[in-house]
Parts: C-alpha cells; sequence; structure tokens
C-alpha cells in the first residue's frame, strides 16, 4: 500500500501554505499540490506581492512621497518606464518564493507537482506532463484561489486590454488608460498609473467606490484622485471593450456613452480555481463565482474536505487566508484550541495613500443602532505628519458614547496599514478609549494621532 498523508493541500498561496505548515508542525505528514513550476499562488506571483511592490516603486521613482515637500517636479527618474517597474517586481518575486520554499522544505513538506483533481474524498489525482498519479490523504484542503473574472464582451489581448495578472505585460506606460471595477484592484491601481502620470478614467457601476468602508474616509481619498486627474465615473456600467483600428480601445457603457483610451484593465472581480478539481466527485458544490460554501471550521459538505482562502469568498484578503489555512488544519486533526475572532481581521488597502480600518464603519452602527461617538486627528495636526509631508491623512476613531468601547478604527495616510494595529491590539484586548489618553506615545509619531483623536473623541461626548 502506498503512502498515505493526514493532509493533502491543494495550492500552495497563503492559505495553503499555512495550512501545511501547521499540519506538519503538529506532526503530521503532509503533500502540497501546486500546478504552477513556483509556490505562491497568485498573493506572490501576480497579486499582491507584485502590486505593492509596484506601489513602492511608483511611489519611489515617481517621488511622490516628498513632492509636496521638495517641489512639485521632484522625481527620483525623469522618465519612468515600465522594465523599470518591472525590474523591482520581478526581484521582490523571486525572493519570497524562495523564501516560503524553504519555509515548506525545513517543515518536510512533500511537494507534488501537476494539476489536481478529486477522485473520492480521500483520494485525490495529481496531473503533470509525465502523466498523472493518485495519492490517498485523511484530509484534504482546498486553497486553489481565484483568477480575474472574463467577459466575452471584453477581449483580453494582454497588450492594451489586461487583468490584474498582465499589468507587467504592458511594454510602455500609456498616456490614457481605463480601469473597469472601482473595487479594491481597480482603486489601487488606478492610484499606482495616476501617480505616474496617466490620465485615468475608473468606471464603476455601483454609486461609490469600496462600498465596504467608511464614507468619510473613501471621500477623502476621492479628493485624492481628484488630485491626481483621475475622472470617476461612477453608476456606469462597462457594457463591451472593442479594440480599434488605431490601436486605441474603446469601453462601451450601458449609459449608451463611450469612453476611449491607450489601454483598458479590467478588474471587475476574480472566480474561484475549481474548474480542474472534479468537485462533483465528492458531492461538494461551487456558486456562479466559484466559491464553495464551508462550515465555520471550513469543512465542506463533505467531512474530509476543507476549503480555506479566496475560493471561499469573502474578504479574500491573504491575512486572512493564512488564519483559515491555519484553523483548518488545527480542525482536521480535531485542535479546537484556536480561535479567531473576524471581528478583530484588519482591512490594508494600497491606494496612495493608503487605507486601513478595522471594526465597524459609522454606516453600520447607525444601522445598528448603536450609540456611538467619533474622535478624529488630522496628520496636519501632528508634528510628524509636517516633517513627513503628508498633511491630509487623518485617523478616526469610533467608540461607545457610554462606555467608551472600540468600535473601529479608520485610517487613510501614509502608514494607515502599520498605523492600524495600534488600534487593533487596544480593541482585541478590551482597551477603551482611555488607553490613548493615558499612554505617552514616542514624540514625533503619527501614532500620536491616537491621543489627539482620543481627546477629541471625548471633547465631543462632553459638549453633548
Ligand atoms: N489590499 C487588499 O486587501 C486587496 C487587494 C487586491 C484584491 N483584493 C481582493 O481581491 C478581490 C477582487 O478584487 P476586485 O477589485 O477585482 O473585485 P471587487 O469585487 O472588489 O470589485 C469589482 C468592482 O467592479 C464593479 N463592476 C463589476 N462589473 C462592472 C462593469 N461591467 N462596469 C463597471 N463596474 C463594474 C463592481 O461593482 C465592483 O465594485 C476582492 O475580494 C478584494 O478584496 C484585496
Amino acid at each position: 500500500m502506498g503512502t498515505v498523508y493526514d493532509l493533502i493541500v491543494i495550492g500552495s498561496g497563503p492559505a495553503g501554505q499555512r495550512a501545511a505548515i501547521y499540519g506538519a508542525k503538529l506532526g503530521k505528514r503532509i503533500a502540497l499540490v501546486e500546478m504552477r513550476e513556483v509556490v505562491g499562488g497568485a498573493c506572490i506571483n501576480t497579486g499582491t506581492i507584485p502590486s505593492k511592490t509596484m506601489r513602492e516603486a511608483v511611489l519611489h521613482l515617481s517621488g511622490y512621497n516628498y513632492k509636496s515637500i521638495y517641489g512639485m517636479n521632484y522625481r527620483v527618474k525623469e522618465r519612468i518606464t515600465m522594465a523599470d517597474l518591472a525590474f523591482r517586481v520581478q526581484h521582490v518575486i523571486k525572493t519570497e518564493i524562495d523564501v516560503t520554499e524553504a519555509q515548506l522544505s525545513r517543515n518536510n513538506i512533500e511537494m507534488l507537482v501537476g494539476v489536481a483533481s478529486f477522485e473520492d474524498a480521500t483520494h485525490v489525482k495529481v496531473t503533470n506532463t509525465k502523466g498523472s498519479t493518485i495519492y490517498e490523504a485523511k484530509n484534504i484542503l482546498i486553497a486553489t484561489g481565484t483568477k480575474p473574472a472574463t467577459s466575452a464582451k471584453v477581449p483580453i489581448n494582454g497588450t492594451t486590454i489586461i487583468n490584474s495578472d498582465l499589468v507587467l505585460n504592458l511594454t510602455t506606460l500609456p498616456k490614457t488608460m481605463i480601469i473597469v471595477g472601482g473595487g479594491v484592484i481597480g482603486v489601487e491601481y488606478c492610484c499606482m498609473f495616476a501617480a505616474l502620470g496617466v490620465r485615468v478614467t475608473l468606471i464603476e457601476r455601483r454609486p461609490r467606490l469600496l462600498e465596504f468602508a467608511d464614507q468619510e474616509i473613501i471621500e477623502a481619498l476621492s479628493y485624492h484622485l481628484r488630485d491626481a486627474r483621475v475622472t470617476m465615473r461612477l453608476n456606469e456600467e462597462v457594457e463591451s471593450v472593442e479594440e480599434m483600428a488605431d490601436g486605441t480601445v474603446v469601453a462601451n457603457l450601458e449609459s449608451k456613452k463611450k469612453v476611449q483610451a491607450d489601454a483598458l484593465l479590467y478588474a471587475v472581480g476574480r472566480q474561484g480555481n475549481v474548474d480542474e478539481l472534479n468537485l462533483a466527485m465528492v458531492g461538494v458544490d461551487s456558486d456562479s463565482r466559484g466559491r464553495i460554501p464551508v462550515d465555520k471550521d471550513f469543512r465542506t459538505k463533505q467531512p474530509t474536505v476543507f476549503a480555506v482562502g479566496d475560493v471561499i469568498g469573502f474578504p479574500s484578503l491573504a491575512s486572512v487566508s493564512m488564519e483559515q489555512g491555519r484553523i483548518a488544519a488545527a480542525r482536521a486533526f480535531g485542535d479546537e484550541s484556536i480561535v479567531s475572532n473576524p471581528s478583530f481581521y484588519p482591512y490594508g488597502i494600497y491606494t496612495i495613500p493608503e487605507i486601513s480600518f478595522i471594526g465597524k464603519t459609522e454606516e453600520q452602527l447607525t444601522e445598528e443602532d448603536v450609540p456611538y461617538e467619533v474622535g478624529v486627528a488630522y496628520y496636519r495636526e501632528i508634528a510628524r505628519g509636517q516633517i513627513r509631508g503628508d498633511t491630509t491623512g487623518r485617523l478616526k476613531i469610533i467608540f461607545h458614547r457610554e462606555s467608551h468601547a472600540l468600535l473601529g478604527v479608520h485610517i487613510i495616510g501614509e502608514g494607515a496599514s502599520e498605523l492600524l494595529h495600534i488600534g487593533q491590539a487596544v480593541m482585541a484586548l478590551g482597551g477603551k478609549l482611555d488607553y490613548f489618553v493615558e499612554t505617552v506615545f514616542n514624540y514625533p509619531t503619527l501614532a500620536e494621532c491616537y491621543k489627539v483623536a482620543a481627546f477629541n473623541g471625548l471633547n465631543r461626548v462632553a459638549n453633548v
């Protein structure tokens, strides 16, 4: 009889890696199936890592962070090319792959290269150029992630009409660009291209961008987008896209209007990678977006089959996927000790400037009829904000009007995704607004915003 693994993980993105490593730490025999030549999934190879690296390169080369201090023409490089950006991105991808491979190998995880499909609830077939092999496991975890959603009416050609996997395929920086989709991917790339001087038209079918974020923060972001000469077309739906004879691209809107540009990025959501899995063999379904339903322990309706990460849908964040992977591996081996509270999961949106938040928005609290108050600190009131030249950032704390319990923290500005974790820790440990008043922060730091926002909030409560 062949090897019987304790767990076969399908997909080596953040969710799969964490599940495999956690299982290995429990002393289990783990195999990890990956169909790409390298590990890391969309996160390392086409999504999170490349886009955040590109953002950092854009900020540095365009001198974005220093423009207001050293003059509007401040630029590290006069003509920034796609090759400049790709150079840095490829370097970081490679190092991240090396780090991940070393980690998997240190934990004795067996790598199986090929496309996995179910034979039954405990057997997986792995097919590669050499043929197919069937492997047995007591548990199987699906962590296959997602790919950009497509439309028959949008002919992705990889050069002028692209999706987020193909951004670095652009050989030259277009002068004008249409971005379809005002979700996280669309808005993040919109900020990067606009900072490079591209005239971007952002088309979103809903009345506002990033609907799940706090409205005041999104209004502040919209101000930055306008400042970066982005044209926002909200409440407009793109029906089809055409390539023109002169090499430009036209987006045909449902309202019968047309928008023309040199290039178009199609970012209208993502689709679960389930086509190859043969889910029918285990009686597991997926919805129209390829999302697999799971219970609170990430079990599908087949008890030995789990699913985690982007393939199960919202929130589709690498950070959350890692935690889901760890929990699923624990549950597969009967470990109930890990508890994780999604109320304390943070969001980091790498727009320019960054947005980060945790907890409830004002809109949610109003709907839930919770008595809340808000305290705000603007970076311009904080010495570090002035020193760094970010005078538009703001940090907003939402707290319970009577108990002072923290209900949410919402930040837009430089360092938001790091700064948020102070609020997250205080919230998760049950701290209240008063903690920030009583705490001495390094001076000058952006962290001081917490203290200023807390005083601002307390003043409002006192003045009611
Ligand atoms: N920093 C991060 O946390 C991060 C970064 C990138 C991606 N992600 C995740 O990846 C996933 C995919 O991101 P996404 O931005 O592609 O999807 P999304 O679903 O978040 O946004 C797509 C947007 O496109 C709009 N849209 C759809 N069809 C349209 C049309 N025909 N015309 C105009 N607008 C249209 C939708 O209304 C929606 O706002 C999300 O779950 C996101 O959270 C997260």
